[in-house]
């Protein structure tokens, strides 16, 4: 497998030490949640926002004591809009939305240019409001409440393990499934594309291609790709990341892992995580159920071939193969059902490795969080009630854009 040099991008593994971490926290963008879109934005309340960044701000801390580098979304994003071809990409994602009609597409397009890089990269993620737009007209505007929104906000953004995801040295840009989500993916495509720090980076995936969201891949270990498929990856997703990871040299095995399509289970890393390279924190209530295609490159042009698809088995047995080991173990959320739902549902399975056996979790689960420890899990305990609103946890909430090779 093509290893990514220590010095670059690039990250082979969940767990080999965090060295740079991409982070996004949460501002103007949560305030604009209410009783009557949040279900809508994909969150189950209304959080309260000073202490969201409170908790927001000390899991930074918690990464950054521990040697980490934090990049922060929004100050990329607001260094990057000084580059005239980003301005002009995010802008056009941002009006490129059949609500408008072409009036007020224009009267959008001109308001989000006359802005200075900053304000832009804030208008772009808290969204714009009918009574906020300078030069508003149209039919649309008129007819549209004072306080609907021309441009939607992007309440999601922190969730930055979805919009983009490092397979080895290259990043894959996803397509993100939900309406509510679509356009986070023009932000990061900006990023990566025009900041000098990710120059001569190459990428792996894009938006508006089949679902594909970072929550779902796991890197289970080196050449080693796991990806749920539910309620926001497609198995076409899966395909078209195979058949890339395959043909740029980045992994041998893509499991692909069907997932309940429901929200408690959005994502793969919503009911298992790695704490140690051979390691899970796992729902116990889908364990023994948990099945996986083993997908492998065919023999011909990895654009048309046929990949070769074989199961389903259950999951820990295609994992451990895959990966090479004899065993994958088990940590379980909870330890009876009722206790292993509600830490489920509060993310307690969403752990983010910052090292073998190093892990932040969020304080609230403390059975589960106790049974990482008794299985020599070190546990980094972060308080999440306002962040958790939004059903993430910190590996949602990270994406982590450099991590040491584990120890082979
Ligand atoms: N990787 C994850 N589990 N991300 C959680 C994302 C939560 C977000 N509110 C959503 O519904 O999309």
């Amino acid at each position: 497998m093509r290893a990514p040099n220590p010095t670059t991008p690039g990250v082979t593994s969940e767990v080999g030490r965090l060295r740079t971490v991409l982070l996004h926290r949460p501002g103007a963008e949560l305030r604009r949640l209410t009783p009557r879109n949040n279900d809508e934005l994909l969150f189950d309340g209304v959080p309260w926002v000073a202490r969201a960044q409170e908790e927001h701000d000390a899991f930074a801390a918690a990464l950054t004591d521990r040697g980490v580098e934090v990049l922060h979304l929004d100050r990329l994003l607001a260094e990057v809009m000084a580059v005239p071809a980003a301005r002009a990409e995010v802008i056009a994602a941002a009006v490129d939305d059949p609500r408008l009609g072409a009036t007020l597409q224009h009267a959008t397009t001109a308001h989000l240019d006359g802005l200075a890089p900053e304000d832009l990269a804030t208008a772009l993620i808290a969204g714009v409001a009918n009574d906020e737009l300078r030069g508003g007209r149209g039919l649309a505007y008129e007819l549209m409440g004072r306080g609907d929104f021309v441009v939607p906000p992007l309440p999601n953004l922190m969730f930055t393990r979805d919009s983009s995801v490092w397979v080895g040295g290259q990043v894959a840009v996803t397509s993100l499934a939900m309406p509510a989500r679509d356009r986070e993916s023009a932000l990061t495509a900006a990023l990566y594309t025009h900041h000098p720090r990710f120059a001569g980076v190459e990428q792996l995936y894009g938006p508006h291609l089949e679902h594909l969201e970072g929550g779902d891949v796991l890197l289970l270990s080196p050449g080693v790709v796991a990806v749920g498929v539910g309620e926001r990856t497609t198995p076409g997703g899966a395909e078209r990341l195979a058949r890339r990871v395959f043909a740029r040299g980045l992994a041998h095995t893509v499991l692909v892992v069907p997932i309940a399509q429901q929200r408690a289970t959005m994502h793969l890393d919503t009911v298992a995580t790695m704490v140690d390279v051979d390691a899970m924190v796992m729902y116990p209530a889908i364990a023994d159920r948990l099945q996986a295609w083993t997908v492998t490159a065919g023999d011909a042009s990895p654009d048309t071939a046929e990949l070769s698809v074989q199961g389903p088995q259950p999951f820990l047995i295609a994992a451990a193969q895959a990966m090479r080991i004899d065993r994958l173990r088990v940590i379980d959320t909870g330890l009876d059902p009722v206790t292993a739902e509600r830490e489920q549902w509060d993310d307690g399975n969403n752990t983010l490795a910052l090292a073998p056996r190093l892990a932040v979790a969020y304080e609230r689960n403390t059975v589960t969080n106790a049974a990482l420890e008794a299985a020599g899990i070190e546990v980094v305990a972060i308080a999440g009630s306002e962040l958790g609103s939004g059903r993430g946890g910190p590996r949602c909430m990270s994406c982590p854009v450099l991590r040491d090779a584990v120890p082979a």
